[in-house]
């Protein structure tokens, strides 16, 4: 750790230096007269000298400005049900401002607003770069914290804890806290970079990311490439997806004559729906068991998790004790993997899971595609096709990063609303030796980690702003 983080403050004297070399050369360039205006010259040379000085101290002591905007923006509520998405994204727009990026509050849906930022690219010719994080957070169980969910508590030990803190409130500031290192190291971007901050990704996206990608702004913003949020590591290997599952959310309902809760005899609806479960569990043990032995990732099996139980016939004090119901459902929460046959698994359902010989039905609350329009799999190109992916490898490494394998994203995020129009989306968050938190009580992020996280974007947006070939993995215009 103390060599990885040693080699990120080597990296920032590094650019501190290079930019101050930058500034030097440019003023050698532009002085060649003579008497006068050489002295006038040493004058300016030494307030720009004086001035890129002041901008590389700001830069390399505001460790503390950084870490006290973030707890900023964890402390605004934006947990479901009620987002307080007005200040979010006052607040954005007020860091937008502080960095003169050019902004658009886009309100598809009425109080829910999506705020887009631009920093305009030299060539904006070039598709542009996508940086996409969502405002909202899920709910929290405060009492269950050792620390208040919207506090932003930092304790001895450097972690920040808030709701948000991994997912991902870290992602949407470390963006913008790395274009401010840009900014101030003198950077051009050659492609535009934009930044989405946009809400309900947590409850499925659609009044948020859906809308955007759906919307003509959208079009006219030429996208070619879309970040998104990733994993933590508990390891040293920075995570990166190139897919995800596929949320089916289901709902299996047996019925059977109800009768005395004494009596023994076939087809209750509880024990057709037993048996179900135990198909169900037995399924579910089976895909883990792949998990558990190292055979295949969480991301590329199906996972089914049971979320709720509804049987039972009311009364005042409880259910009745003595009546078997005549209903029983069951609800599961399945996540399917793109490399997977969907069909295989709902034959699987509708034969095995909730059979109609068994009195049986079903019904989907979800049930996305694994599929795009033109019925090949939603995943992006993890190969030298997609230079995008190369890149980001490349710009990690360049700051000491370590990468672990590609991989496909457990559940779903906003990546896939970009997905199916067709551009290449990558879910990464820069967050090693950190315990997966996200939806957890406690969730926190250290401070270094969050800083040297800002490193990496640095790094990253430097590398793709700065790519100059058009490439297959952009898609023309008008196939959108
Ligand atoms: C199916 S929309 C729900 C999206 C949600 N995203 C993050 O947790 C998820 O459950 O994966
Ligand atoms: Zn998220
Ligand atoms: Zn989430």
């Amino acid at each position: 750790m103390e060599d990885t983080l040693s080699s990120f403050d080597s990296y920032r004297r590094r650019r501190v230096k290079n930019s101050l070399q930058t500034r030097r050369n440019t003023m050698v360039i532009s002085s060649g007269g003579g008497g006068n205006s050489s002295c006038v010259l040493l004058v300016l040379y030494f307030c720009l000298f004086y001035q890129s000085l002041s901008l590389a101290l700001s830069s390399s002591s505001s460790s503390s400005e950084i870490i006290s905007r973030f707890q900023q923006y964890l402390q605004i509520n934006t947990a479901h049900p009620n987002p307080n998405y007005y200040e979010a994204a006052d607040f954005i727009l007020s860091q937008a401002k502080s960095l003169s990026l050019e902004s658009h509050t886009l309100e598809f849906v009425k109080a829910k607003p999506v705020v887009v930022l631009k920093w305009p690219g030299t060539n904006p010719n070039l598709p542009s770069i996508l940086l996409n994080s969502h405002t909202d957070v899920v709910p929290s169980e405060p009492h269950k914290w050792s620390h208040p969910p919207f506090d932003a508590h930092i304790d001895d030990d450097g972690r920040i804890y808030a709701r948000g803190s991994q997912d991902m409130k870290c992602v949407g500031l470390q963006y913008l806290e790395a274009i401010r290192k840009l900014k101030n190291s003198g950077f051009h971007p050659l492609r535009t970079v934009y930044l989405s901050f946009v809400p309900d990704e947590e409850i499925g996206g659609h009044d948020g990311a859906e809308k955007l990608a759906d919307s003509d702004y959208f079009k006219k913003m030429n996208v070619g490439i879309v970040l998104d949020e990733g994993l933590a590591s508990p390891n040293e290997y920075y995570r990166m997806f190139y897919a995800e599952r596929c949320p089916w959310w289901l709902v299996i309902k047996a019925s059977g004559a109800p009768g005395h809760g004494a009596k023994l005899y076939d087809n209750t609806a509880m024990e057709n729906l037993l048996k179900s479960i135990e198909n169900v569990r037995r399924f579910r043990a089976a895909q883990f068991d792949l998990v558990k032995a190292g055979l295949k990732a969480e991301g590329q099996v199906i996972s089914v998790n049971m979320v709720f139980l509804k049987a039972g016939t009311p009364s005042p004090t409880g259910f009745v004790m003595n009546l078997q119901p005549s209903e029983a459902e069951a609800g599961f929460d399945i996540r399917v993997p793109p490399t997977t046959d969907p069909a295989y698994l709902e034959r699987r359902i509708a034969e095995e899971w909730a059979p109609a010989s068994r009195n049986m039905t079903y019904e989907f609350k979800q049930k996305g595609s694994v599929y795009d329009k033109f019925g090949k799999p939603i995943l992006t190109a993890d190969d030298s096709s997609n230079p995008w992916w190369a890149l980001l490898e490349g710009a990690v490494k360049k700051v000491n990063g370590k990468l672990g394998k590609p991989e496909i994203f457990p559940a779903s995020t906003d990546a896939r609303s970009f997905r199916d129009k067709g551009l290449p989306a990558i879910g990464f968050s820069p967050m090693t030796n950190t315990p997966i938190l996200l939806h957890d009580h406690n969730e926190f992020l250290r401070k270094d980690e969050y800083l040297k996280g800002v490193d990496i974007y640095e790094s990253i947006i430097e590398a793709y702003a700065s790519y100059l070939e058009h490439t297959k993995g952009e898609v023309p215009r008008d196939e959108l």
